[in-house]
């Protein structure tokens, strides 16, 4: 028997398999076959997930292990960072130790265990980076500029101003008011830069943000390769760097910004160092199942012997979150 975890970072839903725990690792069709079947909200396991997180050995310096992360679609991201929290959990909680780097597809980035957000509410800060602005890093073409911030893209949404950034997967934000914020225009401009389109050839992650005080946003994400998650972790710092440029007045490097969204809150401080930029991601690793499931299962993308038991800690976050309700009414 193999267990997998299902776990949420403000409530971006991931299961996670430890390839290091098989007899005989997934291959990389396996995997994607897995992924793409255990995360579907009815076949799937629990109502489904936002991505399958795979984490496995790593032999670079100073890392506990590597993340490879897997959309719903099958499409593999560079990063994922409400996903690299509840990786970096895992990986503390199975070597004993607070402070280390996590092998991804770009870099080796720097985790560390924080204070609980809440009770029972287990929270580790993760490093954004690396960070660039050029058009070849996210891509994309056909804009007549070869970085994008905060102008105006009449075909993307008359009146609104967006900027392009890769953390290093491929953002796209416009700060907007209330009713865009919960007009329909996210999801038809997310749909229409995740569909073939002369912009974004990979596609990219498309954030509406509404400033709500200084160093305070609300953040909503349409996810490349998702579509609508409850956060996106490297949208909302990517978003947290677009705030500090784009709105200086509102937004500090180097302080803490508290970014709200559809599944509770995390905390990012921005950092900018001779041109280069980094954003510290702080929020909750929560994990809310084990999932006992027999190994010949997993390489067949069987899931009908699946044994799963709930760890309890959801309660203890949606405690947190009604903490957030409270605070925000006063
Ligand atoms: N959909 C993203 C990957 C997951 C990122 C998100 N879940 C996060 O927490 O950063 C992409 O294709 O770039």
């Amino acid at each position: 028997m193999v267990e997998l975890l299902k776990v949420h970072g403000s409530q971006n839903k991931f299961f996670i398999l430890d390839q290091t725990a098989l007899k005989a690792k997934l291959s990389q069709d396996e995997l994607v076959a897995l992924a793409k079947h255990i995360t579907e909200p009815e076949h799937g396991l629990l109502d489904g997930a936002d991505g399958l997180l795979v984490i496995d050995a790593s032999d670079h310096d100073g890392a506990l292990g590597s993340m490879q992360v897997i959309n719903t679609d099958g499409s593999i991201a560079s990063m994922c960072g409400n996903g690299l929290r509840t990786v970096s959990r895992y990986l503390s909680d199975k070597f004993e130790k607070d402070a280390f780097k996590v092998e991804t597809m770009d870099s080796d980035l720097h985790v560390h265990r924080e204070a609980d957000l809440a009770d029972n509410v287990p929270t580790f800060s993760v490093e954004i980076s690396p960070v660039t602005f050029a058009k070849e890093s996210l891509p994309f073409d056909n804009l007549g500029t070869d970085t994008l911030i905060n102008k105006e893209v009449p075909q993307f949404a008359p009146g609104l101003k967006f900027t392009a950034i890769a953390v290093p997967n491929p953002h796209l934000i416009s700060f907007v008011d209330e009713a865009t914020m919960h007009s329909k225009t996210l999801g038809q401009l997310g749909k229409m830069l995740n569909e073939p389109n002369a912009y974004f050839p990979d596609g990219v992650n498309v954030s509406f943000a509404q400033i709500l005080d200084h160093n305070t946003l609300f953040v909503r994400t349409y996810e490349r390769g998702v579509g609508f998650t409850n956060a996106c972790g490297t949208g909302m710092s990517a978003t947290s760097l677009a705030f500090c440029l784009n709105h200086p007045e509102m937004a500090d490097f180097d302080e803490l910004i508290s970014v709200y969204n559809p599944g509770g809150m995390v905390k990012t401080r921005v950092h900018s160092r001779d041109d280069t930029f980094s954003i510290d991601l702080i929020g909750n690793a929560t994990f809310t199942h084990k999932i006992e499931i027999p190994e010949t299962d997993l390489h067949a993308n069987e899931l009908d012997h699946a044994q799963i038991t709930e760890t309890g800690e959801q309660t203890d976050y949606l405690k947190f979150v009604e903490g957030l309700k409270s605070q925000s009414v006063k």
